[in-house]
């Protein structure tokens, strides 16, 4: 992957927490920390399991690990510059890259760190140092440090995934009867749901519990007046309208992305969106693009995303066990595949992805329709910038337009545009916190083909 190109795609500077007082501050002075903090607390209560499967070396290596992220808690806490990856996979070389690539933007003098240098690459950089701790340290290299979280988020919202499951089976028990307008709504309601999903990510609570408790349905009409921009009918237009573009009268075979974001509720969410799109003929192809490393506490790694449907099989609930079964056998027949790339776990802002992973942003041409959940989605598309409410989505995007796009968003970052004259100045009177509290929520559509 070549070096971070966000120059030459001009657009305001990156959030950073070199403003004292902002969310990028407040999150690298106290989120951060804690996140790492729970990270060594999880490893140290791993030590029987440990020490059960490899012995004293798993010991070992439980005490390096705590060692080496003690240090890089410490490197964040007191503003040291930020160091080279060592630990020889795919994409170190990658990342050092990019260090130097942000080294070359400060100058000599300056140093690339923690408060210094751009939110999103010192965060998502985090997360990479995670990885690389424990990656150096066998054999407890493959520990997922936030699994027991990610698990204990899906069990927590058990109620909440029985009545989305339960809906899900009346829904297609009676598709073929469904009108148009019928089908139009129902369309609508899932990409509601899988929007607000979007509200359970663990990052934002530092890893606290953060999980669906009521009816995900019953709550869509309450939650409308929150959805800052609603794009849904672009969306439907875009995937209905791309069954019918055969030009011998054929219909085409119709295939929809979906890059995840958080496991636990929000990825059945998306789940049963993409069940929807299969069981009524929208789509014949759902892909799905996940973490390759874990990433951001609660994002979807190919592990936690066999896990949920097999804990949705198993489940001991008619409608949630005969999801599983479908979601099993979509994967089975290739209906549903998993796909992670590594480009999906570096700080790039997503302008570069052509120029960086060429080869990811050419799978993403040949999709009809391209779903970005969560907000770290939006902020790599929107380059975490300074950007002015009112710039158009399309023009934030900078030449990113792989296919038609939506990003579903719940607010967790101060980032923001597309939005009316207006609007932000009046959010801001009213909620002074509306960009972070995870309380809005946008629908955003882009299309390469789409003037505005
Ligand atoms: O899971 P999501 O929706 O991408 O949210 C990740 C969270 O982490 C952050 O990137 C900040 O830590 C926020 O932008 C957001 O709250
Ligand atoms: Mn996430």
């Amino acid at each position: 992957m070549a070096a971070n190109r966000a120059l030459l795609h001009g657009g305001p500077p990156p959030l950073s927490a070199k403003v004292e007082g902002s969310f990028a501050y407040l999150t690298v002075r106290d989120r951060l920390p804690t996140i790492l903090t729970r990270a060594i607390d999880t490893i140290h209560r791993n030590k029987n399991k440990f020490f059960e499967e490899f012995g004293e070396d798993g010991v070992q290596a439980e005490k390096r690990t705590i060692g080496f992220l003690s240090k890089l808690r410490n490197e964040l806490l007191t503003d040291k510059p930020i160091l080279a990856l060592c630990d020889g996979l795919v994409d170190t070389d990658a990342w050092n890259q990019y260090l130097r690539r942000q080294q070359s933007l400060v100058g000599e003098r300056d140093s690339v760190s923690w408060f210094k240098s751009s939110w999103l690459y010192v965060e998502c950089y985090m997360y990479r140092r995670i990885q690389e701790a424990i990656w150096l340290n066998p054999p407890i290299s493959d520990f997922d440090v936030f699994h027991e979280s990610k698990t204990q988020s899906f069990f927590e919202s058990q109620q909440a995934v029985i009545a989305l499951c339960t809906y899900l089976q009346g829904l297609n028990k009676n598709m073929d009867n469904l009108s148009e307008t019928q089908l139009t709504e129902q369309f609508h309601k899932l990409l509601q749901v899988s929007l607000w999903g979007n509200k359970c990510d663990l990052s934002i609570s530092a890893g606290m519990e953060n999980s669906q408790k009521g009816s995900p349905i019953d709550s869509l009409s309450d939650l409308k007046s929150f959805i800052l921009v609603d794009d849904s009918n672009m969306v439907w237009s875009a995937l209905s309208s791309a069954q019918k573009q055969g030009a011998d009268g054929q219909i085409n075979p119709v295939r929809v992305d979906i890059v995840l974001d958080n496991a636990g509720f929000e990825l059945v969410t998306d789940l049963v969106l993409a069940d929807f799109l299969v069981s009524s003929g929208l789509a014949k192809e759902v892909r799905f693009h996940g973490k390759s490393i874990p990433w951001f506490v609660s994002d979807v790694t190919a592990h936690d995303f066999q896990w949920t449907i097999r804990q949705t099989l198993a489940a001991n609930h008619k409608w949630m066990s005969k999801s599983g079964v479908q979601w099993h056998s979509y994967v089975r027949e290739g209906v549903w595949s998993y796909h992670d790339h590594p480009f999906w776990t570096m700080p790039h802002e997503y302008c570069d992805m052509a120029g960086d992973a060429p080869d990811l942003y050419t799978t993403l041409q040949g999709s009809n329709l391209v779903l970005f959940k969560g907000d770290l989605n939006y902020r790599k598309l929107s380059g975490d910038r300074e950007w002015e409410h009112t710039v158009p989505f399309d023009r934030a995007l900078r030449g990113f337009q792989p296919a038609p796009l939506c990003s579903l968003r719940t607010l967790k970052a101060n980032v923001q545009m597309g939005l009316q004259p207006g609007q932000g100045e009046n959010l801001s009177a009213q909620d002074p916190g509306w960009m972070t509290s995870g309380k809005y929520a946008v629908i955003q559509f882009s299309s390469p083909h789409r003037e505005r």
